[in-house]
């Protein structure tokens, strides 16, 4: 496995792979590694001769008080999970590498990108598009793959590849959760054992709204309560949104169906956790 922090290297080598006839796929991280991103690994493995992971903690996803400078790092264990997922190259750009000074083009999905996490977090998605973007101009991937655990990322990088002609099969993965429902997110070192047990609120929330859903509920306002009334009783928890939407153009809905999408984001203590589901769809 080769690690390359070299930006012209890493692009010299994509184009080499690309010039012997092989099939590049392609996982973008910021690191600190679990299974599921492993799944991701495992998926592009079976789908490409050449399997590139990138490791970048993007600067300019992060907003202003956001947890850029804590968020988890740590390059010897992620290697060694990247090495057992069977890929070729692990790519680590340094920030002044992908920005270096005199920077100053940026890529922006104007709709997708103005509720849910967009709302929250003003300017996020455009530095993941903008990183996005660059990534796939120097890895030059034929398949790259994200989790729908950020649904709307993943929403959000289709709606850019189609609209820029990009020549990559973007592929979404399911949500890997922990044995008690609690989606993997690096973010979850964060938490506190009283927090740890506290965020099942999310997990436990879809399972509610799915649980009525199946039961014949179809009004939006009152699964939207169910899942307040839920998060409400942790005293650690609170909201940052619960929205149901619909699946591929992200507006609102009142009456929900198979392809409505129940979107969360809670802050357990300081923590910023995410999570969904399709309501017609399990895991
Ligand atoms: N539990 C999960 N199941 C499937 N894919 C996941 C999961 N968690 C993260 N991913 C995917 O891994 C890719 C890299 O995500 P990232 O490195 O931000 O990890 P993360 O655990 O989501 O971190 P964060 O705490 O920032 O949310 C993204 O496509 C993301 O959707
Ligand atoms: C796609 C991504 C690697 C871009 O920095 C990041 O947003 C993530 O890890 O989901
Ligand atoms: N997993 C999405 C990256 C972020 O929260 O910034």
């Amino acid at each position: 496995m080769k690690i390359i922090s070299d930006i012209k290297e890493m692009q010299t080598l994509a184009i080499a792979a690309r010039g012997e006839g092989k099939r590049i796929s392609f996982v973008p991280t910021m690191g600190f590694l679990h299974e599921g991103h492993a799944s991701l690994l495992h998926e592009g493995r079976k789908r490409g001769d050449l399997l590139v992971l990138s490791i970048f903690v993007n600067p300019t996803q992060f907003g202003v008080g956001e947890d850029f400078d804590k968020y988890p790092r740590d390059m010897e264990r992620d290697t060694h999970i990247a090495a057992a997922a069977g890929v070729d190259v692990v790519f680590t750009p340094s920030p002044v590498g992908m920005y270096p000074a005199g920077y100053q083009t940026f890529v922006d999905v104007a709709e997708l990108t103005l509720p849910l996490c967009g709302a929250s977090r003003p300017g996020h998605f455009r530095g993941v598009t903008t990183v996005v973007c660059k990534l796939f101009n120097i890895v030059q991937p034929h398949i790259a793959l994200f989790g729908k655990k950020d649904f709307q990322q993943l929403a959000v990088i289709r709606q850019m590849t189609v609209d820029l002609n990009m020549p990559v099969e973007v592929v979404g993965m399911p949500i890997i959760r922990e044995q008690d429902g609690l989606a993997m997110s690096s973010r979850n070192k964060y938490l506190s054992s009283e927090e740890r047990t506290s965020a099942l609120c999310l997990s436990r929330s879809l399972q509610s709204v799915r649980a009525a859903y199946h039961s014949g509920e179809r009004d939006a306002e009152r699964l939207k309560q169910l899942v307040q009334n839920i998060i409400l009783a942790e005293p650690s928890a609170t909201i940052d949104y619960v929205e149901l939407r619909a699946d591929e153009t992200l507006e609102k809905v009142a009456t929900v169906d198979d392809r409505t999408l129940l979107a969360l984001a809670v802050r357990v203590g300081a923590t910023r956790l995410i999570d969904n589901c399709l309501l017609g769809e399990d895991d």
